[in-house]
């Protein structure tokens, strides 16, 4: 009892009179180190913010460069540009390494002022336990150590905080993404009826479109009809929006006003993924998936091989012969297994494209006009109603290009078809029988569609516009064909 009432009481308070001492030192040292740590820490992150961002920049024209100059490495080593190129590239490294420098740099600036910090603040602390007289030795170690190691977490924060700041950038970037305004999402009100389109007609109601708010009308006000199984060449000069309106038929661009109809729907009602699985257009430059051709042609898997196989033939992608030898070796390697297949391996080697042959992200180990071909193949398998056709054969060869007129006009007899025609520029093999080939290629259809600065300035059977000599299609034509006998004679063909 004795002990209770003498010593408790004083070493009771002697713990609480230490605790305090050590909570009023953490305190301090603790809101001081903050406080400098503030101050030395936002002008870091600042400039370094800053420095990363310059870094960035620097960096990808020496990617880009690079990557160029692989790709071009032949051409560099027969221009013997070898010694330009390796100055411009250290050049560029010069660039990147500079702001690089100063990063790393800005680190020691900090590792130096956290340091010097880091010596105050321990030797602060160190004084306030030596002045207070009565502190445990183990209790200062203690506070001296904890001391040390907040600076250096501190140290570490800065640095962590001004990394982390940089990463969000990238989410930043997701997020922008994310936000972007999406397509429609598919309604049940917008299923479209099963069979359509049954017919191919389609009526244009004063459409205008513009890409956005702040830029002006591409196609203004148009109103135009087409009959069913009708073939339409669109042509006009570069921008007068021919391509416009084949994306406004998909709705890859917005209508601004207006209204289009296919075979009786509008197609501002019904779901993207109908309009654009019942519409087919082949671009310009068609993308492949990644897969096989046989995905490419059928993605759903809804057709039989003699049909995917058909399709390649009339696209012109390989011929009978090639066909049927293909076909055998496939049905001999699938009913007798791995042992028949060296047996076919010979025919197969014939065989350049087949049903199972390998597409590469985008189609790139296919040439412009192969990807040109699977498109129309794919068209072929489709069968829409309506099909567009967007310079479709720019990129094969006039051989081939006569052979896919043919089929187009055989195989699409019952479709309505639009075909854009945008080269105007004259074959260098322009003979009277040879003209010009968008010119060519749309002579025979059934009427013309001329656009100039989004408007309609003509809509007429080719025959009527050339007879015409006032009309636009005239002097299109006239100009490119050599003189005005050349262009009766072109006349007269079509
Ligand atoms: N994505 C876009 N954003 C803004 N304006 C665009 C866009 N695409 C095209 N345009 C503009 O729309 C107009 C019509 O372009 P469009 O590509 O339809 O013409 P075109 O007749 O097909 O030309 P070309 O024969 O040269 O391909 C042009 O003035 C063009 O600058």
């Amino acid at each position: 009892m004795a002990m209770i009432d003498a010593e408790v009481y004083e070493t009771i308070s002697s713990v609480s009179d230490n605790a305090l001492e050590v909570l009023g030192i953490l305190v301090i040292i603790s809101i001081g180190i903050t406080v400098l740590f503030y101050f030395v820490g936002r002008a870091y992150i600042r400039t370094n913010l800053a420095l990363r961002r310059i870094v960035s920049i620097s960096r990808s024209p020496i990617y880009t460069f690079f990557g160029d100059s692989v790709i071009g490495l032949v051409t560099i080593r027969a221009f013997a540009a070898n010694n330009r190129f390796y100055d411009k590239i250290l050049k560029l490294t010069d660039g990147l390494n500079r702001p690089e420098i100063f990063m790393w740099s800005m680190n020691r600036w900090l590792a130096v002022r956290n340091d010097f910090l880091s010596g105050v603040i321990v030797f602060v602390t160190g004084a306030l336990v030596v002045s207070s007289g009565s502190i445990d030795p183990g209790v200062a170690g203690a506070v001296l150590t904890l001391a040390l190691q907040f600076t250096h977490s501190m140290l570490w924060l800065v640095r962590n905080y001004n990394m982390n700041e940089l990463n969000m950038n990238a989410v930043e970037r997701v997020m922008e993404y994310i936000q972007i305004s999406q397509e429609p999402a598919a309604t049940e009100h917008g299923k479209a009826p099963a069979a359509w389109p049954t017919e191919g007609d389609i009526r244009v109601e004063s459409l205008s479109v513009q890409y956005s708010v702040d830029t002006p009308l591409v196609l203004k006000d148009l109103s135009f009809e087409i009959r069913p199984r009708e073939k339409i060449g669109v042509v006009g000069r570069t921008g007068s929006g021919k391509s416009t309106l084949a994306l406004t038929l998909l709705r890859f661009v917005d209508i601004t006003e207006g209204r289009i109809f296919i075979n009786g729907i509008d197609i501002s009602q019904i779901n993207l993924a109908d309009l654009r699985s019942r519409v087919t257009i082949i671009p310009q430059d068609p993308l492949l998936f990644s897969g096989s051709i046989r995905f490419n042609l059928d993605p759903f898997g809804e057709h039989d091989d003699a049909i995917l196989w058909s399709a390649l033939r009339h696209a012109h992608l390989i011929d009978g012969e090639v066909q049927a030898e293909a076909s055998a070796a496939e049905i001999v390697v699938n009913e007798n297994g791995n042992e028949e297949e060296n047996a076919n391996q010979n025919k197969n080697e014939r065989v350049k494209i087949t049903l199972d042959s390998h597409v590469s992200e985008g189609g790139s180990n296919f040439s412009q006009g192969e990807r040109q071909l699977i498109a129309l193949a794919r068209a072929l398998v489709r069968r829409s109603k309506v099909l567009i056709l967007d310079e479709a054969t720019s990129s094969v060869d006039r051989d081939t290009d006569d052979n896919i007129q043919t089929t187009i006009r055989n195989e699409f007899g019952e479709a309505t078809l639009l075909t854009i025609a945008h080269r105007w520029s004259m074959a260098t093999n322009m003979t009277p029988e040879y003209p010009l080939s968008s010119l060519r290629t749309v002579m025979d259809y059934t009427r013309i569609l001329v656009l100039s600065e989004g408007q309609i300035a003509e809509f007429d059977t080719p025959y009527n516009l050339m007879e015409d000599k006032k009309s636009i299609f005239h002097s299109m034509c006239q100009k490119y064909v050599q003189s005005q006998h050349h262009l009766a004679v072109v006349v007269h063909k079509f």
